[in-house]
C-alpha cells in the first residue's frame, strides 16, 4: 500500500495541487494530535466551504518533535471522527490539506523568523501543553532558538514590529486559566529581559489582540489498534492519522472588538463550527476542566489501580460508572457557579462522550503528568468542598490516595508512571518513610500548597493507604459507588 503523499491524494481525488498554494494565514505553535484534530480540522472545514482560503504554518516548539514526520507525508494526514451523537453512531474521515508549511526553528531559525514577514498571516495559535506558557530563566536574546515558547514567539513578534507590520490575533489553546493574559504577560517579561524597550512593548499591547480560549474535543490520537484496517479503508498508508470524537467546542473570550476580530478573521461559525465568543471564559473552563478532565484524572488513578485500561472500559463497568457519576454529582457540581441544571446536562453529555464505543482512550495517556493534572483539575475541588462546609470529597480523596500509592511505588509495574523527573524524585525520596503521607502532602513544590493544612486530609489519605494495603482498591470503590 502506498504511503500518503500529495500525488496519491490527488490521484484519489482527495486534494488538488492548489491546496498547498493557499496563503499562510495562521502560525501554529505545536504539531501535536490535538491541534491537528481541532484547529487544523476547523481550518479545513472553512477552506472546504470557501470561507478562509488560507493555510497554517506549523512550528515545532521543542527540539525533539514531529514536524519531520508530517513532512514525510507532504503535510497531509487524515482525521477520523467517531462517536455517538444523540445515541447514534457518527463515523467519518477526512483528508486535511490545510497545513501549508512546517518549520523546525532548531534547524531553520531564519525560516522561522521569516514567518513574521508575510502580511497575509494574521493569527497565532498555540497548544504547548499546560507547561508551555512559562518564561524560561535560561533563555538569552542571542539563543537561536531560545528553549521556551514565549521567547520564541517574542522573537517572531519583534521581527514583525521591526518590519512595521500590523500585529496578530493571538489565540492560545493551552488548558490553563486566563491563557491570553498569561501569554501576554510572559511576552512582556521576555521583552524586558531581552532589553527590547518600551516602543516594542507598546506595539505588543496596542497592535496585537490577545484572547483567552477554552478548547474541548477528546482526541485520543493515532489509532494504533485499528491502523491497518483504517488504511485498507482509506486506500493509503497514513502514519499521521488522528482519531477524535465528533464533539467540538471552542470558547473564545475577549472584549467586543476582540470578538468581532475573531469572527472576521476566523469565520468558524459561518461554517457551522461550535465556536462561542464571550467576555469571560472562566465558567466554561471550570465546567469543562472539573467535569471532564477531573473525572479523567480520577480514572487514571483509581481505575488504573483496579486494572482498567481505557475510559470506555470504566464506563462499561456498572460500579466504576456509578463511582464516576457520584463524583460528578456529589463532589463537583455542588461547588460550581453555573446553574445546577446546566451542569447536570453537561455532565450527562460528558458521560455519553466517555461512552464512545469507537475510541479507545487510554488511561495511561490520560495518566501522563498525573500530579500536575491533579493540582489543576481536582485539588481546587477539594478546597472548594472544604471551604463550602461540605467536608472532604471522598472520591477525589481516594484518587489522591491512589496517586500516592502509585507514585510511592506500591503498584509496581502494573501502572505506568510518566511525570516530571523532579516529581518522581520527590516521591522516591519520601517513599518508605514512616511519615510518607505527611512528607509528601506537605511538599508545596509539588502541590503549590502545603496540603497537610487541609483539615483531616492526612488522616483520610493514610486510612485509604492502609485499606489499600489490606484489601486492595475494589472494596474502596464499591463503598463509594
Ligand atoms: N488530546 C486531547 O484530547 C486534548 C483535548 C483538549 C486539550 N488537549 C490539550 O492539548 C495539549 C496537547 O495534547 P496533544 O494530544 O496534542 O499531545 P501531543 O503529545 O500530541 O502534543 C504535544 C505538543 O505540545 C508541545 N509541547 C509539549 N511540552 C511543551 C513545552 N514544555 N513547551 C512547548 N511545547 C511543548 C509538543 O511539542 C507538541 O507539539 C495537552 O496539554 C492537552 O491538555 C488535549
Ligand atoms: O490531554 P491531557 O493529557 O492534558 O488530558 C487528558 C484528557 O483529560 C484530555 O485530553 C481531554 O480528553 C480533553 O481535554 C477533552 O477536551
Amino acid at each position: 500500500m502506498e504511503r500518503l503523499q500529495e500525488a496519491v491524494a490527488v490521484h484519489l481525488g482527495l486534494t488538488s495541487a492548489q491546496a498547498a498554494q493557499r496563503p499562510i494565514r495562521i502560525i501554529q505553535f505545536g504539531e501535536g494530535n490535538f491541534l491537528r484534530a481541532f484547529v487544523d480540522w476547523i481550518v479545513q472545514q472553512l477552506n472546504n466551504k470557501g470561507l478562509f482560503g488560507g493555510n497554517v504554518a506549523v512550528v515545532q516548539p521543542l527540539e525533539n518533535g514531529r514536524v519531520h514526520v508530517l513532512e514525510d507525508q507532504e503535510r497531509l494526514y487524515t482525521v477520523i471522527l467517531e462517536g455517538l451523537k444523540d445515541g447514534k453512531p457518527v463515523r467519518s474521515h477526512e483528508l486535511i490539506d490545510s497545513i501549508g508549511k512546517t518549520v523546525d526553528p532548531y534547524k531553520d531559525w531564519d525560516g522561522f523568523l521569516a514567518l513574521a514577514d508575510d502580511p497575509d498571516t494574521q493569527i497565532i495559535i498555540s497548544n504547548t501543553t499546560e507547561a508551555g506558557i512559562a518564561v524560561n530563566d535560561g533563555d538569552k536574546v542571542t539563543d537561536q532558538p531560545p528553549a521556551g515558547y514565549p521567547a520564541k514567539l517574542a522573537h517572531l513578534l519583534k521581527r514583525r514590529f521591526d518590519r512595521s507590520l500590523p500585529g496578530f490575533l493571538i489565540m492560545p489553546c493551552e488548558l490553563i486559566a486566563d491563557n491570553g493574559p498569561t501569554l501576554h504577560r510572559a511576552l512582556i517579561n521576555v521583552a524586558e529581559r531581552f532589553g527590547w524597550g518600551k516602543d516594542f512593548i507598546d506595539w505588543l499591547d496596542r497592535e496585537n489582540t490577545f484572547v483567552s480560549t477554552l478548547v474541548d474535543r477528546i482526541v485520543p490520537g493515532y489509532p494504533r489498534e485499528d491502523a491497518q484496517e483504517l488504511w485498507e479503508k482509506l486506500g493509503y498508508e497514513d502514519q499521521n492519522m488522528v482519531k477524535a470524537e465528533p464533539f467540538l467546542l471552542w470558547v473564545v473570550a475577549g472584549d467586543q472588538t476582540a470578538q468581532r476580530k475573531v469572527d472576521e478573521l476566523l469565520p468558524a461559525r459561518k461554517a457551522g463550527i461550535d465556536l462561542v465568543t464571550c467576555d469571560d471564559v472562566q465558567p466554561y473552563r471550570e465546567r469543562k476542566v472539573y467535569l471532564l478532565n477531573g473525572p479523567h484524572t480520577t480514572m487514571a488513578q483509581v481505575a488504573r489501580l483496579a486494572g482498567f485500561k481505557t475510559v470506555g472500559q470504566v464506563m462499561g463497568d456498572k460500579t466504576m460508572r456509578s463511582f464516576i457519576t457520584c463524583e460528578m454529582e456529589e463532589e463537583i457540581i455542588p461547588v460550581q457557579t453555573l446553574p445546577k441544571e446546566e451542569l447536570e446536562n453537561f455532565a450527562a453529555a460528558v458521560r455519553e462522550r466517555f461512552d464512545n464505543p469507537f475510541v479507545q482512550h487510554s488511561l495511561d495517556s490520560i495518566g501522563l503528568n498525573s500530579v500536575a493534572k491533579f493540582v489543576s483539575r481536582l485539588l481546587p475541588l477539594v478546597t472548594a468542598n472544604v471551604e463550602q462546609g461540605r467536608g472532604l470529597p471522598k472520591r477525589i480523596v481516594l484518587a489522591l490516595s491512589c496517586l500516592l500509592w502509585i507514585y510511592g511505588g506500591k503498584a509496581g509495574d502494573a501502572v505506568k508512571i510518566q511525570d516530571d523527573q523532579k516529581v518522581i524524585d520527590a516521591f522516591r525520596e519520601a517513599a518508605g518513610q514512616e511519615d510518607f503521607v505527611n512528607r509528601i502532602l506537605s511538599d508545596a513544590s509539588i502541590w503549590g500548597h502545603d496540603l497537610t493544612r487541609i483539615a483531616g486530609l492526612v488522616e483520610a489519605v493514610q486510612k485509604n493507604l492502609d485499606d489499600l494495603a489490606d484489601r486492595g482498591v475494589q472494596p474502596l470503590i464499591d463503598r463509594l459507588a
